[in-house]
């Protein structure tokens, strides 16, 4: 089935239904509060459900978006086209300024200052006497397109809806590109997505500016809807409401958005219509029994009710295998002959009293497998983070060809051709493996975020999953291409790491403990892959504990030990070397 069909059918069912004969306004009020809820969920979908960005505080943008054409076009006569613009830019300006603020926050942190601002600014709207206090503004003119006025409810129906259908097209296409896989890729931690060149933060405020711009179109929508703004609508509880609709819907999908606002929508009306009846006009018992029911709802499908009925319609999603035939331009290649690639000189690494690495000095030479060995905790690991810059060292000096990276960003790290693959592994489980492997080719593509809605990205997206095609199929892994990499055995996905990192084109690939999981056979295949790798031109760190894997396999091994290097050299020497012996082999052997 084409992809777009459903969404087709679903925009023919909305044209239609305000036509059909008898159909109660009081419906069709209902369809345009569905449409409103639905844009700001959208937002919520992209940003908490997709980024993991907990905001509490939508409802505000809406309010920026309201005020906005509620002031242009009653204090200065704008028409409200005019006005929508100005709403947009004025919601995406409060996005920027408080995204700068806000995104670099952590954990609890980021949701409790969303919720910080959604009450600061509710109350900002109630004293500002130019938004009318707490009376807020009226009079504010409908949309109307020459003499057609929107005035009732069934005609603004088509501007919510065509808003609510387009914004949901433009966010599946951003979600479905190079940008979207780096979204996507912020909710298992910025390491992994800035390990192949993402900017986090900037990743982060996009979504935070796309979100508060939607939310920002459904409050100039339902300025004009209403024909009056107050701050009631745009306060913490309406927040906290929103981010219900996207979760009770399905945070991590867009037509989740949509579903989730419908059924809080008509929840709500159900229960303050006929609860009164039931209980005899006691008390408010509808909140109490729409917390109960939602919960109930979250019981049963915990990860909202769109993914939950989508597992049960038996639709098999359309999809292609790439087109290997499209190729990227290859990186500028280190020179062929042989030398010192990576050069680490007295690296030294403190976590407080813990000397992780203690002045540790070697090299990886141009096509060369160098394994770095030791017992736990003799800060291997705490190597590789200094190389790829996770973590900013305690002293020394790190080069690769030369260039100093010390202290480098990992964003720097990746251009000069060093990618890495993780101990514990980091892919996104609910993403195709085809699409974690292309964030590796993150680089390698320019199309922005505009362009990836407008569809304007396909030819550099087509080059960008050929690639990731074609390093899926050098690992062995073509048969799982399209399977969800969280379903996978963690084997393979070590393997699949290893086919992201060769997305960047590497000069040097660190590899920690890629064998681990593996089977006898698929460890020779690895292996063989490495060699082959090699022989291509490629240098290899790695860390292993498997030392039958490593001594057939490196050229040379360095031999850490609390932090601090006590060998190196071949695999023959470093079996019979006795201190390595003594504080490492004998204990693995
Ligand atoms: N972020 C951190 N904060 C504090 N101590 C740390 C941190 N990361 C590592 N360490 C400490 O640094 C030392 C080296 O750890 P590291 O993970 O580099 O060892 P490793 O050789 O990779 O071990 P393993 O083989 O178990 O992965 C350990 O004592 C560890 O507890």
């Amino acid at each position: 089935m084409p992809q777009r069909l459903p969404i087709m059918l679903f925009a023919l069912v909305m044209a239609v239904i305000p036509f059909i004969p008898g159909m109660p306004p009081f419906w069709i009020v209902l369809l345009d509060n569905i449409g409103l809820s639905a844009l700001v969920a959208m937002g919520l979908v992209l940003l908490t459900g997709v980024g993991g960005l907990t905001s509490f505080g939508q409802a505000a943008f809406c309010g920026f978006g309201a005020y906005t054409t509620a002031v242009l076009t009653t204090a200065y006569g704008l028409s409200p086209w005019l006005a929508l613009p100005l709403s947009l830019i004025v919601s995406g300006l409060a996005a920027v300024v408080l995204g700068l603020i806000t995104v670099r926050l952590s954990g609890h942190y980021l949701p409790l200052g969303t919720i910080a601002w959604g009450i600061g600014l509710f109350y900002l709207f109630s004293k500002l006497e130019f938004l009318g206090r707490n009376d807020g503004i009226s009079g504010v003119p409908p949309l109307s397109i020459g003499s057609l006025k929107m005035i009732d409810p069934g005609t603004i129906y088509f501007a919510i809806w065509i808003a609510v259908l387009v914004s949901a097209l433009l966010t599946m296409n951003l979600l479905d590109s190079r940008t979207g896989r780096a979204i996507r890729a912020l909710r298992r931690g910025h390491i992994a997505a800035e390990a192949f060149g993402v900017q986090t933060p900037r990743a982060k405020l996009l979504v935070f500016i796309y979100a508060a711009v939607l939310a920002g179109l459904s409050g100039w929508l339902y300025a004009h809807f209403e024909r009056a703004v107050n701050p009631t609508p745009f306060g913490a509880q309406a927040g906290i409401e929103y981010l219900f609709v996207a979760v009770v819907g399905g945070a991590g999908y867009v037509w989740g958005g949509v579903l989730g606002a419908a059924i809080v929508v008509i929840l709500k009306e159900i229960l303050q219509s006929y609860l009164p009846y039931v209980f005899h006009g006691e008390g408010q018992l509808e909140t109490i029994v729409f917390g109960i029911l939602l919960v109930t709802l979250l019981q049963i499908a915990p990860t909202g009710v769109w993914p939950w009925l989508m597992a049960r319609i038996p639709l098999k999603p359309n999809r292609r295998r790439p087109d290997t035939s499209l190729t990227l331009p290859a990186r500028p290649r280190a020179a062929e002959t042989p030398g010192v690639l990576l050069q680490i000189d007295h690296a030294r690494k403190q976590f407080g009293g813990v000397v992780a690495v203690n002045d540790v000095s070697f090299d990886v030479q141009t096509r060369e497998i160098v394994a770095l060995i030791g017992p736990n905790g003799a800060g291997k690991s705490t190597t590789f983070n200094l190389v790829t810059g996770v973590l900013t060292s305690s002293g020394g000096r790190i080069s690769v060809l030369g260039k100093n990276i010390n202290n480098a960003p990992p964003q720097e790290v990746v251009k000069l051709g060093v990618a890495r693959t993780f101990q514990h592994v980091k892919l996104v489980p609910d993403m195709s493996v085809l699409e974690n492997v292309a964030i590796g080719a993150h680089l390698r593509g320019h199309a922005g975020a505009v362009a990836s809605m407008l569809r304007l990205d396909r030819a550099d997206e087509a080059k960008l999953l050929a690639e990731a095609a074609r390093q899926i199929e050098r690992v062995g892994l073509s048969e799982q291409i399209n399977q969800l990499a969280g379903s996978l055995s963690l084997g393979q996905q070590r393997i699949v790491e290893i086919a992201r990192a060769l997305c960047v084109d590497p000069m040097l690939l660190l590899l920690d403990e890629p064998a681990a999981g593996l089977r006898h056979m698929e460890k020779q295949q690895l292996a063989a892959l490495l060699r082959q790798l090699r022989d291509g031109g490629m240098s290899v760190l790695l860390v292993e504990h498997d030392m039958g894997f490593v001594m057939d396999l490196a050229d040379r091994i360095v031999v850490l030990d609390f932090g601090t290097k006590i060998a190196e050299g071949t695999p023959a020497a470093i079996k019979t070397n006795p201190d390595v012996i003594k504080a490492y082999l004998g204990a693995v052997a």
